[in-house]
């Protein structure tokens, strides 16, 4: 049974088409990032199988449920993160984490959950009206975490949060999925969702225009990967002669003392040997993959003019989603030159 089935979903706000039949299905047990330009429906299509929305046409089911008839019965299992939450200046931290204990009937235990979004014991018993936005954020996302949910539904859960937060958020967006939970999440950061991402989704003007693993994206996409070859001086002439006698090579160009080979990815190895079958030594190289950021330009209408451009990982910006890289899975990791392509910025 998928976590979330969507079914020639639309909707219009009178004048305004912010779904045109989406159809989505994300399997139980993803991690699945759903992205888009601003308006392109994103938080319209959460509120929809929140049932904070009604669709005009299409049906959603929610953990094998219907939206809309059986929205008590999901919210009970699920864990949300909404994108304009609700907080009650005058209660503190531990009173929300225990409201929504109540409402699940869960039994949540306040210092742990705390600990797990990075709030100390002092903040969780101050009243939230003092809190920055970060430390409401994280409040938040411990509220979604109450009840051990089978599904995690967190529209921008890095929101305000430092490159700190955004590890930790990550760090529990797999901690959830290693537990059984499934994770939904809209972002707008992709080197987040580059990260720990299963499966993505990207929605532009209310239709969903590709879902796929980042590598199905890359694949799909013309946008190819950047092989940097070292050679020695003089035989960098013949190195690009014996490259671009592959076939599946784009472009072999010298710069500097490298030479830039752009070739379909699964052709790597056959570009090196040929360079090597040529007598030429191949002293190091790297690989950089399009990265989700180039992926997502290549095929949203704001980067048109910049898909030809995505033929490479946004350049060396070693760990650029803010962090201090120590994510085992972060990106390719390794010679595979770490293409998150972001500028570093957590901001939406
Ligand atoms: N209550 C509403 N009334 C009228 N129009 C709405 C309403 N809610 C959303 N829309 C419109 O629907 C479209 C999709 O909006 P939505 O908020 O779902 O986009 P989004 O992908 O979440 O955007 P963002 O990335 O900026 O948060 C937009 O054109 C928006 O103006």
């Amino acid at each position: 049974m998928p976590a979330i089935e969507l079914d020639g979903v639309a909707k219009r706000f009178d004048d305004v088409t912010a779904l045109r039949g989406v159809d989505m299905t994300v399997e139980d047990g993803d991690v699945f990032g759903f992205l888009g330009p601003n308006g392109a429906g994103k938080t319209t299509t959460i509120d929809i199988l929140l049932d904070f929305v009604r669709p005009t046409a299409g049906s959603a089911e929610v953990l094998g449920m219907d939206a809309r008839e059986d929205s008590e019965a999901i919210r009970e299992r699920l864990g949300v993160l909404p994108e304009g939450y609700d907080l009650y200046d005058r209660l503190t931290g531990r009173h929300h984490i225990e409201f929504v204990g109540e409402a699940k009937r869960a039994d949540p235990d306040p210092e742990a959950i705390a600990e797990r979004v990075g709030l100390d014991r002092e903040d969780l018993d101050r009243t939230v009206e003092g809190y920055s936005r970060g430390m409401a954020q994280r409040l938040a996302l411990g509220m979604a975490l109450v009840g051990e949910p089978d599904l995690l539904i967190l529209d921008e859960p890095s929101s305000g949060l430092d490159p700190n937060g955004a590890r930790l958020m990550r760090r529990i967006v797999r901690e959830e999925n290693e537990r059984g939970a499934t994770v939904f999440f809209s972002s707008h950061i992709l080197g987040q969702v580059e990260a720990v991402c299963d499966r993505v989704a990207i929605l532009q003007d209310g239709e969903v225009i590709a879902v796929d693993t980042v590598e199905g994206l890359r694949e799909a996409t013309d946008t190819g990967t950047r092989l940097v070859v070292s050679v020695a001086p003089d035989d960098i002439e013949a190195a690009a002669d014996a490259a671009r006698d592959v076939d599946a090579v784009e472009d072999a160009a010298v710069e500097g003392d490298d030479l830039v080979v752009t070739v379909d990815s699964d052709a790597k190895m056959t570009v090196l040997t040929a360079i090597e079958d040529a007598g030429v030594a191949v002293d190091d190289f790297e690989t950089e993959e399009a990265s989700l950021e180039d992926l997502f330009a290549a095929y949203t209408d704001a980067g048109a003019d910049a898909a030809p451009a995505a033929t490479a990982g946004g350049g060396s910006d070693a760990d650029a989603d803010g962090d201090d890289g120590d994510d085992a899975d972060d990106a390719d990791g390794g010679a595979e030159g770490e293409a998150d392509g972001e500028d570093g910025g957590e901001d939406r």
